[in-house]
């Protein structure tokens, strides 16, 4: 990992980490160097802005001993909260949420004596999706026939949605309003599913090198298709054509083959669509259930990958009749994190830190058109979503 890729122009002032079963993922916030002195400006009420960005990066959980590397030496160290030496200075409120922010809170309180500020998981992806569909302009896109496209999102008409983030497991959210949610399903069958089966079955290392093999194959070559069952021809009563999937790898159970006779790239193909075309057949019955008509789907598994975001919206298209919408959302992967960022608002005043210390304490993370900031986006490492420029209120 390169550090240039990162935001450390300036002291890092507030950090949210989301623990997953797969992946941490971090957003901080960054001030810019053009800041008066503090790196703030104050407007009243006691009040002061902050301008900046909000950056990301990733880790896998397996290797969450790069991830305290990159926090101690790139955050804490950067900011001045801890020496070189280990000692910590000062107290530097951390949020964090995912099953990780249990499971590694010691960890994190023994070698960088950070104490998490802990936010429920659900919650957090909530929040997280409502931050970004109501402040960052080109949040939302739809992807059909290999068309993008933005959706303009109105502020009065946004609820009720399904949510349906897709990590190691999937949990599908019926979102109401702010605050206002209820997990009403899940299924484990996820991207842990797809990168524990693929790496059993074509030997490849990571999901970067799956995705790669699976742009190369044919799903057609395993999966068993309408048309295998029925001499070539569609089941139109039904409304099946003859190259929908009957069966996904089925054509396995008859060709006589052992797993080295498939091609790599044909397995991680047809996983890739099973996976996709199953979460979305769910989300979609989901939205039946409760009158849904949008569907935004979120989790790094989808990690932009044209393949699997057009293999989601024709399952949803296809069994919706068209009623339904899936959506997508630029910063997909960090919802649960930049959630837990925005829950910094909730915490209390306290007058003994430092400004960069201090909580967020309004409802501040400004970046829409409405305010007098500035709010272009800016283009960061593409492996680790886009920076946003941004404002926090400093209580
Ligand atoms: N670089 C990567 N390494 C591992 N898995 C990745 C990577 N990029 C995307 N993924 C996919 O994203 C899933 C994890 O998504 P995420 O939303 O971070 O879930 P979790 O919170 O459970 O870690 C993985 O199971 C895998 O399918
Ligand atoms: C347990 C979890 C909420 C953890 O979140 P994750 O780390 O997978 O993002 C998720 O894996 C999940 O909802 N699994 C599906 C369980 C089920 O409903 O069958």
């Amino acid at each position: 990992m390169d550090p240039k890729d990162y935001c450390f122009s300036t002291q890092i002032s507030h950090l949210a980490l989301d623990i997953g079963g797969t992946l941490i993922k971090l957003v901080y916030f960054s001030p810019n160097g053009d800041n008066s002195q503090d790196g703030s400006i104050v407007v009243g009420n006691g009040c002061s802005v902050v301008k900046g960005r909000l950056c990301f990066a990733k880790f896998e959980t397996r290797k969450i001993d790069d991830c305290l590397d990159f926090i101690r030496f790139n955050i804490l160290q950067h900011s001045g909260v801890q020496h070189p030496n280990g000692t910590t200075r000062d107290k530097f409120p951390v949020k964090a949420t995912g099953g990780g922010a249990f499971k590694f809170a010691e960890l994190f309180k023994e070698k960088l004596g950070i104490v998490f500020d802990k936010e429920d998981e659900m919650h957090s992806l909530v929040s997280g999706v409502n931050f970004l569909l109501k402040t960052v302009p080109r949040e939302a896109f739809t992807y059909l026939d290999g068309q993008k496209e933005f959706v303009q999102i109105d502020h009065n008409d946004l609820y009720p949605y399904l949510l349906v983030n897709i990590g190691s497991g999937v949990s599908m959210i019926k979102v109401d309003g702010d605050g206002k949610y209820e997990r009403i399903s899940g299924t484990s069958l996820g991207g842990g599913t797809f990168l524990g089966l693929g790496k059993l079955l074509t030997k490849c290392k990571s999901f970067d090198e799956l995705l790669e093999l699976s742009h190369q194959g044919n799903n057609r070559v395993i999966d068993m298709l309408v048309g295998d069952i029925y001499g070539g021809t569609d089941y139109s009563k039904i409304g099946l054509s003859s190259t929908a999937i009957a069966s996904s790898f089925g054509k396995a159970i008859s060709d006589g083959k052992e797993l080295e006779d498939y091609q790599p790239e044909d397995v991680a193909r047809s996983l890739l669509r099973m996976i996709s075309n199953n979460i979305g057949q769910i989300a979609y019955l989901n939205a039946l259930r409760f009158g849904l008509k949008r569907i935004f789907f979120g989790g790094f598994f989808i990690r932009g990958l044209e393949y699997t975001m057009d293999t989601i919206s024709v399952a949803v298209h296809f069994w919706s009749r068209g009623e339904a919408k899936a959506m997508f959302l630029r910063h997909e992967g960090f919802l649960g994190a930049l959630g837990a960022f925005t829950s910094y608002k909730d915490q209390s005043h306290s007058n003994d830190l430092k400004p960069h210390h201090q909580a967020v304490q309004r409802a501040v993370l400004k970046c829409s058109g409405d305010d007098s900031f500035r709010h272009t986006l800016v283009a960061a490492n593409i492996n680790d979503g886009e920076a946003i420029e941004c404002s926090i209120n400093l209580v």
